[in-house]
């Protein structure tokens, strides 16, 4: 914070303009020419001549947690002043804390109204000092006083009341998603269902639900679902039956369409392959032994423009995004640990199936994911597209569509800068006639965990064409794989690829659906 002029002070927790202003001035001005000190209506003033204000006064405070005495309810703090405690990391008050410097100016801002910036410290494993930052925002410190501190010495405290009209205060999300990952099931808060995959997934997939209330569940085929509107207990192994018979009954407000097709759904972790789709037969594989280790000699290598696409780390990561990815197939001489089969491998991290308040379900992941890390493959029914049912909605429709996904579209995920298009990707093999891609994967009533990753302008993930057992691009694999580092509990999500006005209803009208992704460049509508 020192260096990026947040704050001036190493050890200090109060930051302020000193008695002797122009000195203080300049050190502020050279590090962080934007000091807001001054509230008024819109609360916002830069700050450039101190004459009219009496010095010293606060302009921040850092909560680390390292008063016994502070006392931190998020809007509301009774913050410690400086001094007295013996700095050696254990809190401990060892003298009286005297009325100057940090304290005083502190107190100034009372009696001339200027609000402070507020900082918190939240205990990070993940971070080299142990801690995270956030700035929460403007307070205003409201009054003081002195008393005798848990130690027995003369402390002084400042109560601060966080300026209205500010955006919502989220550091409770930080203390949330650094505190609670569970570490058994017992733990988990809202869960709805122990397990999405009913035991298919070598990692239980738990779903929790703390937006509905009652909370509803998204329907695998072993599904528990709490059923509120007599509150009792209902099990079935029929989905279908199960969904009915909770929209037959009382249905929460939020339940609609898309909730019905949640609830209908049987999860399935393996590709099922509708009866007019031809798979291709097994091609050619590698000589390799064991393990494929030399792109010299490996011709799944070759394939790849004469190198592996993964390295080891983390058990197989992607190096960069490519067109299409060739990986090691059933002919192959190579083993299941080879490194060519890293999206093969099935779960790695301990995803969950969670309710958002506007998206309908999404996925988080308990684990740190580092990029290019596999999440999993996109699975439900391989199917023609003509062969669609359009009548009605259906959300969960992948289309294969491996060169729109190496073009990009309107810029978005362009793959063709550093990767060459396969020379098994020949005009004749361009799928993507007028009429869009000729084969899809339909989640709607049969998929797994990739059905429930919503859609993001700024995504975490990104989609991947995978080719192993054959080499037909129209019929690649669909793999996601994480495209940054991501921390736990993040949202996972993957840009949908949709143009606007590209979705048909069953009316044969453009559909519109608008984006709550929330991202900063967020394009407003997914299509
Ligand atoms: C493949 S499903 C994703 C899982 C879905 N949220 C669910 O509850 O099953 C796609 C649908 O999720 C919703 N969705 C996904 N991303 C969204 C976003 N960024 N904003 C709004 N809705 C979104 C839309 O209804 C979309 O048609």
């Amino acid at each position: 914070m020192v260096v990026v002029g947040f704050h001036s002070h190493w050890l200090n927790g109060i930051d302020y303009i000193g008695q002797n202003g122009s000195k203080e001035f300049d050190i502020h001005l050279k590090l962080s020419p934007y000091h807001i000190i001054k509230s008024d209506s819109s609360f916002l003033v830069v700050f450039q001549d101190y004459s009219g204000y009496k010095l010293p006064l606060a302009i921040a405070i850092v909560l680390s947690g390292q008063y016994e005495d502070d006392l931190d309810n998020c809007e509301d703090i009774v913050y410690t002043g400086q001094g007295g405690n013996n700095l050696l990391g254990n809190r401990r008050q060892v003298k009286d804390q005297v009325m100057e410097r940090g304290n005083l100016a502190l107190k100034n801002c009372i009696q001339q109204n200027t609000p402070v910036r507020v900082v918190r410290g939240h205990k990070s494993a993940d971070s080299y000092v142990g801690k995270v930052y956030t700035y929460d925002g403007l307070y205003k410190v409201v009054k003081y006083w002195a008393e005798k501190g848990v130690s027995g010495f003369t402390v002084f405290k400042f109560q601060l009341k966080r300026v209205v009209g500010q955006p919502v205060l989220t550091t409770n999300q930080v203390l949330n998603a650094r505190g609670q990952i569970p570490k058994s099931i017992a733990e988990i808060r809202g869960l709805v269902c122990e397990d999405i995959s009913g035991g298919q997934e070598n990692i239980p997939i738990p779903a929790t639900n703390l937006v509905d209330d009652p909370p509803v569940a998204p329907s695998g085929k072993l599904l528990t679902l709490i059923f509120y509107a007599n509150c009792t207990l209902l099990s079935s192994s029929n989905p279908t039956q199960l969904a009915f018979a909770s929209l037959s009954s009382k249905p929460p407000k939020a339940l609609e369409l898309l909730d019905v097709l949640a609830l209908c759904f049987t999860y399935c972790k393996s590709l099922q392959v509708a009866g007019s789709v031809k798979i291709p037969q097994n091609a050619t594989g590698c000589d390799c032994k064991d393990r494929c280790t030399n792109p010299k000699s490996c011709s799944c290598a070759r394939l790849n423009g004469s190198d592996f696409p993964y390295v080891h780390r983390d058990g197989g990561r992607l190096v960069a995004p490519m067109g299409v990815v060739f990986e090691c197939g059933p002919n192959c001489g190579c083993g299941p640990d080879c490194v060519n089969r890293t999206s093969q491998k099935g779960m790695r991290y301990r995803l969950e199936v969670f309710r958002t308040p506007k998206k309908g379900w999404g996925v988080r992941s308990w684990d740190h994911i580092p990029s290019g890390a596999p999440i999993c493959e996109y699975i439900g029914k391989l199917m023609k597209t003509d062969d669609v049912d359009t009548a009605y909605e259906n959300d969960y429709i992948f289309d294969i569509d491996c060169l729109q996904t190496m073009k990009g579209l309107d810029g978005r995920e362009r793959r063709l800068r550093d990767v060459c298009i396969p020379t098994c990707l020949d005009k004749s093999d361009d799928h993507r006639s007028d009429d869009g891609p000729e084969f899809c994967i339909d989640a709607g009533s049969t998929g797994n965990i990739a059905r429930f990753i919503n859609h993001s302008c700024q995504p975490n993930l990104f989609v991947q064409c995978v080719l192993s057992s054959h080499h037909d691009i129209k019929l690649a694999r669909v793999v996601l794989f994480a495209a940054d580092n991501i921390p736990p509990l993040k949202e996972l999500n993957y840009d949908y690829g949709y143009a606007l006005d590209s979705v048909m209803g069953p009316d044969g009208k453009a559909r519109q659906l608008l984006c709550y992704c929330g991202a900063a460049d967020c394009r407003k509508r997914l299509f």
